[in-house]
């Protein structure tokens, strides 16, 4: 035989010993992973957390698995090319020579799952991710090879459940829950798990756990972070269940295609990550918890093909064309990193995404295993033998692996132990000192005692310690007084020696003092940081529970559709406040934030001033007010009329109409013939004179009448006839269908002497006879179509956008597709709910995030509002875990000062005064609404969605 071997860079240099006796004859080696084993039985001990954050450099483990022929290959009776004499080796028998690898461990043709997963090191590296660590366990090999088998099982699964055929993954979840129940039992180690599951498919990478999400994913760079991919998807688990409902979601959206060699081949890079946030709780103190981020990938790459064989064409061909150059890029980054010449210099992570997503796990500071699959076949066996060989080659690339954690913890980390050496150093010298001064005899030094708050406190006073100093200088001087001469000089050297090592001491003292208080600065830092933390998550709590009361109000409430209504028609748009009083554009608004605004919480005046946006449609006196159907200053003709049409608008009121006046003081005149409400006018606590506030006070309907028939519009703006056609009657509601009692109540409660007219009012009418004909209707038919909230949304999704409340991030943000909107998603509490529902349910959240584009051209027109630059603290509600996990807690430098944090906190207390008006005013207008009208708004009850199966 020809055998010669490829191993001229000592490829057993990197494993132990070859075992003399095979363990199990399907597994050719368990070698090459004790160096990880004793790891893990240091880190299994509580201390091992604080003794070490840094691992000494690793390799990548490297194993290869050898499928059996397939039914394609027995049938053209291909014969075996590869040979597995024993002791991790593989032949590669090609045609003319053969060539002789070894690997961490080889796994025989009839390997079972179990057995692949006992022995090729996954479970080393889960222990490892559960201490914080990055571990990537990835396949790799040709197409057919059986990567997809190792990594999930066999593709119909699903169908057939069989556990024994369960994949890589489907162990390690079992493994990595009995581990985290083991440390959370021993060591009251707190756990929050989250995973994520994305595709690399031409190139593009997709969130396999939202496919409703068809943009390509950006994969992005930071300095914490490395690369990472933005806005994927998290889906907190709980169980072991919640994470196997992610992985079938995950590879039911998977890209697959068929070809010669494998009918249901992957047809895409797939990445699937668990992360594990783990809270330790500080040896030291009792208090403290240190925090780490491990997280576990598992990679199931596309295979390499030739595209000759294959026989792919049109997209199958373009998407092997994209599988190899990005196994290209692969293989080009494992080349330079295995490379001792190279591996300093350029490493094209940067050339596809795949490699930039692997950037941790080769080179990195990660821990990697690969699974190089083969096919025995020798109708692969080239394609066997580039796997093997740049598994061989792999197996030469050097990791870093370093726990990740939060930068400040590890500086905590770093001077506790620093101080700890110190000490002992100190304990050392003390003793030293005090044998050689007296000669055996024992002196009393200042001693070192621990405090209850774990730090290292000196015993004495300074004064103490001069004072001990002068006594041993006067002993010393005794002493010499008593001597001889002849030994005078001697011990006169003997003194200048102690005395030195005594200033030593004393130095090392200062040294150890100013680390400790540098020490107790940084530990009250982070204590304080908490404290602000914890608080902010109460306010924010609140904030969010005022703002579902104030939803509850409005959606429950009379006068929502037309406030919604107004903010509809006025406000300026895409992202405005929804209740913007100050901006609306109707005299009845006026009347009501007058009312509003006299009323007994004068701060109610919403948004504040800073929040304040330009209005599209400015807020002018009626002199000011543009004619009819004519755009309002500073505002492009074409761009209002597209707005006007998009909108339906009523024509907007004529001049002489429009802001009658909300009287203030007395209305004498008017109040004989109108039904009046007398509000208490107490402002700041001081009596004003009563104000009475008339209904009747807006445009008499008659006035309105005087506007041109429909069919005599001649010269009437086209904004203003498109408006003549109500809504309603584009919904072919025919308006016998009002009931006469309902009749009846519209008649009551606006104006008796005035005909019944479409349910909008005729020629427009009042806002106030509109909204209160509208409630009538709303009772009877729904809200109008324009007006009704989206299917599968609530009212404040539907018209309203909560403006996001500066400096924090929330649920709202993520969901209205706010620029503060992140890769985290708060979830709905799981527990209560199966796997399957929790996903769908996130993915429900998620996709209305989606849904979230504005179909209005005219929105779409309007260049964002310049809003005031809000503080870069990004701030997710406590009680999420997942949100704090990924870096979402990034507290910018401005932040830390705790003026911003203070800031952020008179804002958030601003924003939930200004909500308690809104609900004051809201629960206000509903009882005078009631009273006036017998119409009610019902909050639309709609089942949500069942989740999607596969
Ligand atoms: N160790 C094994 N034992 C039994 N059958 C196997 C084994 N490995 C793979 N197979 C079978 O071989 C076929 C191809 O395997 P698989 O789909 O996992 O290949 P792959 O490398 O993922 O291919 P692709 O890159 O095209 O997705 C499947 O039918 C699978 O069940």
């Amino acid at each position: 035989m020809d055998s010669q071997s490829d191993n001229t860079d000592s490829p057993l240099s990197d494993t132990a010993e070859p075992t003399s006796e095979k363990a199990d004859t399907r597994v050719n080696t368990l070698s090459g992973l004790s160096q990880h084993s004793t790891r893990s039985s240091l880190t299994s001990a509580p201390d091992a957390h604080f003794v070490q954050d840094e691992s000494e450099d690793s390799s990548i483990k490297v194993v290869v698995r050898v499928r059996p022929l397939n039914d394609g290959e027995i049938t053209r009776h291909d014969s075996m090319a590869i040979e597995l004499p024993g002791n991790n080796n593989v032949v590669i028998d090609q045609p003319g020579k053969k060539k002789s690898f070894t690997f961490n461990a080889v796994f025989e043709l009839s390997a079972s799952q179990q057995d692949v997963f006992d022995n090729c090191g996954i479970k080393q590296l889960i222990e490892m991710s559960i201490d914080g660590y990055a571990s990537t366990a990835f396949a790799y090999g040709q197409t057919g090879s059986g990567k997809t088998y190792t990594i999930t099982g066999p593709f119909n699964l699903n169908e057939n459940p069989n556990p024994e055929l369960y994949g890589m993954i489907q162990r390690s979840f079992e493994y990595l829950f009995m581990n985290l129940q083991k440390n959370t039992d021993k060591a009251g180690i707190t756990y929050t798990l989250s995973a994520s599951y994305l595709e690399i498919y031409n190139e593009q990478v997709k969130d396999l756990l939202n496919p409703s999400q068809r943009d390509n994913l950006l994969v992005r760079w930071s300095k914490t972070k490395g690369f990472y991919v933005e806005n994927l998807f998290l889906v907190e688990c709980e169980t072991i269940d919640d994470m196997l409902a992610v992985l079938e979601e995950g590879l039911s959206y998977r890209q697959t295609g068929s070809n010669n060699i494998n009918e249901h081949s992957s047809r895409s890079h797939s990445m699937l990550t668990i992360f594990i946030d783990s809270e330790v709780p500080d040896p030291d103190d009792d208090t403290l918890y240190i925090t780490k981020q491990g997280k576990l990938s598992f990679v199931d790459l596309a295979g390499s093909e030739k595209i000759k064989e294959l026989g792919n064409t049109g997209d199958l061909l373009s998407e092997t064309t994209n599988i190899n150059k990005s196994l290209l890029t692969l293989g080009n980054c494992i080349s330079s990193l295995s490379d001792p010449k190279k591996k300093n210099g350029y490493i094209p992570y940067r050339d596809s995404k795949l490699t930039k997503l692997l950037a941790d796990s080769l080179g990195g500071n990660g821990v990697t295993l690969m699974i190089a699959c083969v096919s025995p076949s020798t109708y692969s066996v080239s394609e066997s033998m580039n796997t093997i060989r740049y598994a061989n080659r792999a197996k030469k690339i050097k990791n870093k692996p370093v726990i990740r954690m939060d930068p400040r913890e590890k500086l905590i980390m770093s001077l506790k132990r620093e101080c700890k050496l110190l000490r002992s150093e100190n304990d050392y010298l003390r003793t030293q000192f005090t044998k050689k001064l007296n000669g055996g005899e024992i002196l009393q030094l200042p001693k070192m005692q621990t405090t209850t708050n774990g730090h290292v406190a000196v015993n004495s006073s300074k004064n103490s310690q001069v004072k001990k100093v002068e006594d041993v200088k006067k002993e010393k001087s005794t002493r010499r007084e008593s001597t001889n001469s002849s030994i005078s000089t001697s011990l006169s050297m003997k003194s200048a020696a102690d005395n030195g090592l005594y200033e030593m001491l004393q130095e090392y003292m200062v040294e150890n003092e100013n680390l400790r208080s540098e020490n107790n600065e940084l530990v009250g830092s982070r204590e304080r940081a908490r404290r602000e933390h914890e608080h902010l998550s109460k306010e924010n709590d609140k904030l969010v529970r005022k703002m579902e009361d104030l939803e509850r109000v409005m959606v429950a409430s009379p006068v929502s559709f037309a406030r919604y209504s107004f903010f509809s028609r006025t406000s300026s748009g895409r992202s405005s406040r929804p209740l913007v009083l100050g901006s609306v554009n109707s005299s009845w608004s006026e009347a009501t934030t007058a009312l509003f605004q006299q009323d007994t919480t004068p701060q109610m005046q919403y948004p504040p001033p800073q929040y304040q946006q330009p209005s599209l449609l400015p807020r002018q006196s009626p002199l000011q007010q543009p004619p009819p159907g004519q755009p309002p200053p500073g505002l492009p003709a074409q761009a209002f009329q597209q707005y006007s049409q998009q909108q339906q608008l009523p024509p907007p009121p004529p001049p002489q109409q429009a802001y009658q006046g909300i009287p203030h003081g007395s209305n004498a005149g008017a109040a004989a013939s109108n039904p009046t409400v007398q509000r208490d006018t107490r402002v700041n606590g001081h009596h004003q004179p009563p104000l009475t506030y008339r209904k009747e006070q807006v445009p008499p309907k008659k006035q309105l009448h005087e506007l041109p028939p429909v069919d005599n519009m001649k010269g009437v703006p086209n904004n203003y006839k498109a408006s003549k056609q109500p809504p309603y009657q584009q919904q072919k509601i025919p308006s016998k269908q009002v009931s006469p009692q309902q009749q009846q109540q519209v008649v009551t409660s606006t104006s008796k002497n005035k005909p019944l007219e479409s349910p909008r009012g005729q020629d427009g009418g009042s806002y106030v006879d509109r909204f209160q004909q509208q409630q009538t209707f709303n009772k009877s038919y729904g809200p109008p179509v324009a007006n009704r909230p989206h299917e599968q949304t609530t009212p404040r999704q539907a018209n309203i956008n909560i403006p996001p409340v500066r400096g924090l991030e929330r649920k709202d943000d993520y969901e209205s597709g706010s620029p503060h909107q992140t890769q985290i998603l708060k979830q709905v509490p799981l527990s209560t709910r199966s796997s399957t529902e929790k996903l769908a349910s996130n993915k429900q959240v998620k996709s209305k995030a989606d849904n979230k584009v504005t179909s209005d051209p005219f929105l779409n027109d309007i260049p964002p509002t310049p809003v005031a630059t809000p503080p870069a603290v990004k701030y997710t509600p406590k009680g999420s875990h997942q949100m704090l996990q990924v870096s979402t807690l990034d507290v910018s430098q401005n932040a830390k000062q705790p003026g911003n944090w203070d800031q952020i906190n008179d804002k958030l207390r601003e924003e939930l005064q200004e909500l308690d008006g809104e609900i004051e005013y809201m629960k206000y207008m509903n009882k005078s609404q009631t009273s006036t009208t017998t119409t009610t708004t019902k909050p639309t009850n709609k089942p949500v969605p069942k989740p999607r199966r596969r």
